[in-house]
């Protein structure tokens, strides 16, 4: 018997994403997607890896289907690609992309997997890009047009929708720093685009709304805990900052209506602040969600650092780090947690994502990979103690069910729960898979 046991209709969950695992790029009538126009300009994916095959999900379903089935999931995350439905990203529909998903949504349902559907999961059709892409108020418009056609074809059995996916990792590493699609390194852009993205998920929950579907609707932000890396008192004023700009940037207008003074006071002078129309902050605030779904993956520690653009940096934490250089940090959970039911009105919550990439070895067929079994059960841990605290946790989607594609990291990063042997597409249950299908038969750790 588990020595910590969950509320008995928990949500156990693995995630995906569709640029990671469908492959198929150019069946079926799908257009191109900004990760496509990326991952093809020579340099920006480690070994040149692009998610032209991926993980062959978009011929495979029906086989990973099965394989949920047997891990025992309650709950599977997936996204909807933009550019399968609408290709020119507004306009014409695409009649196969929307067979797909249909599919896919039959096959879990007749499998008792509930699905969980994000919207966008960063691919922004290539032609809408070029209109100026996220930088384009009318991008949030055309999302919206989108939104409402797969709420339409979709809504009548899946109840659970997730508009955006990390809107400030879009914003960031693909406006800012120029890791991720589009490859911009325009912070002032960043932040416009920052603010485009959270009238999308205006625009889309209304447009929920107006269906009367019944089921609910939410966005996924990547969080973290803040930490000030010493004691004194302007590390503390860096890590506000830092928490300002990482995390209350994105939560204030979801669950507030309205974007952190300090932080708006800091881009305005230190960047073109944001183009904010009269009537954004009503539209915004008049789009409460129904939940909220965060990923974590570590702690950001922070000092003051003068020096930098925006007053501090980050520091290097002690714990030992997952393959992708992040530090394990399962306190970090906890006290997130904690901190969005207190700040943010208690509201209803699901980990969205959580997982690690390990080396994970291929050994006579076997995969062991101790590491990942106990970084889950550590933040499984976190998770069940902030529930104790009355956290409103309803479920936890594991990064993730599959080795995929994972940026511009291409393939050389496994978080999958199932190894994925690309040469064959042969997925083989790793010992961590075998362990969450007993936590979820157990529905604890
Ligand atoms: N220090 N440190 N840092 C943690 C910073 C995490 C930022 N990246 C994410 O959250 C992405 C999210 C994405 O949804 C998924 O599509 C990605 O595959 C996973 C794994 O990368 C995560």
């Amino acid at each position: 018997m588990p020595k910590h046991v969950f509320p008995v209709d928990f949500v156990w969950g693995a995630a995906t994403a569709a640029y990671q695992i469908e492959g198929a790029v150019r069946e079926d009538g799908r257009g191109e997607s900004i990760w496509d126009r990326f991952s093809h300009t020579p340099g920006k994916i480690q070994g040149g890896d692009t998610g032209d095959v991926a993980c062959d999900h978009y011929h495979r379903y029906r086989e990973d289907v099965a394989l949920m089935r047997e891990m025992g999931l309650k709950g599977y995350r997936f996204s909807i690609a933009w550019p399968r439905i609408v290709p020119a990203g507004k306009g014409a529909l695409n009649p196969k992309g929307l067979d797909f998903y249909n599919a896919l949504v039959d096959r879990l349902l007749a499998n008792g997997i509930t699905p969980y559907a994000t919207l966008y999961h960063w691919e922004l059709p290539q032609l809408l890009q070029d209109r100026g892409g996220w930088d384009n108020r009318d991008t949030a418009a055309y999302f919206a047009e989108y939104a409402a056609v797969v709420f339409e074809s979709l809504g009548d059995r899946v109840r659970h929708w997730i508009t955006l996916n990390e809107p400030s990792v879009v914003a960031y590493n693909g406006h800012a720093i120029g890791e991720h699609a589009p490859g911009f390194t325009d912070y002032a852009l960043a932040v416009r685009v920052s603010h485009h993205l959270n009238l999308a998920h205006a625009r889309a929950v209304a447009a929920y709304r107006q269906l009367n579907q019944g089921g609910v609707i939410g966005t996924t932000l990547n969080l973290t805990s803040v930490y000030p890396a010493g004691n004194a008192p302007e590390d503390g004023a860096a890590a506000r900052i830092a928490d300002g700009m990482y995390n209350r940037w994105f939560l204030d207008p979801v669950l507030k209506g309205a974007y952190p003074r300090d932080i708006l006071e800091l881009f305005g002078q230190k960047l073109q602040a944001p183009v904010i129309q009269a009537g954004d902050l009503e539209r915004i605030a008049a789009a409460p969600i129904d939940f909220l779904g965060l990923n974590y993956y570590s702690r950001l520690l922070v000092r003051s650092a003068p020096s930098s653009p925006f007053g501090y940096e980050a520091v290097r934490g002690a714990g030992p780090c997952t393959a992708m250089g992040w530090e394990i940090y399962p306190d970090g959970l906890y006290d997130l947690l904690v901190r969005l039911d207190r700040d943010y009105g208690h509201p209803r919550l699901l980990v969205t994502e959580n997982g690690a990439a390990f080396d994970d070895p291929l050994q006579a067929g076997r995969v062991a990979d101790p590491e990942r079994i106990a970084y889950l059960r550590e933040h499984f841990l976190a998770a069940r103690r902030a529930i104790e605290s009355g956290v409103r946790l309803e479920g936890y989607f594991v990064w993730s069910l599959l080795d995929n594609f994972e940026w511009a990291h291409g393939y050389s990063r496994r978080f999958g729960l199932i190894y994925v042997d690309y040469p064959t597409q042969e997925r083989i249950w790793k010992d961590s898979a075998r362990w969450y299908q007993g936590v979820i038969r157990q529905n604890g750790v």
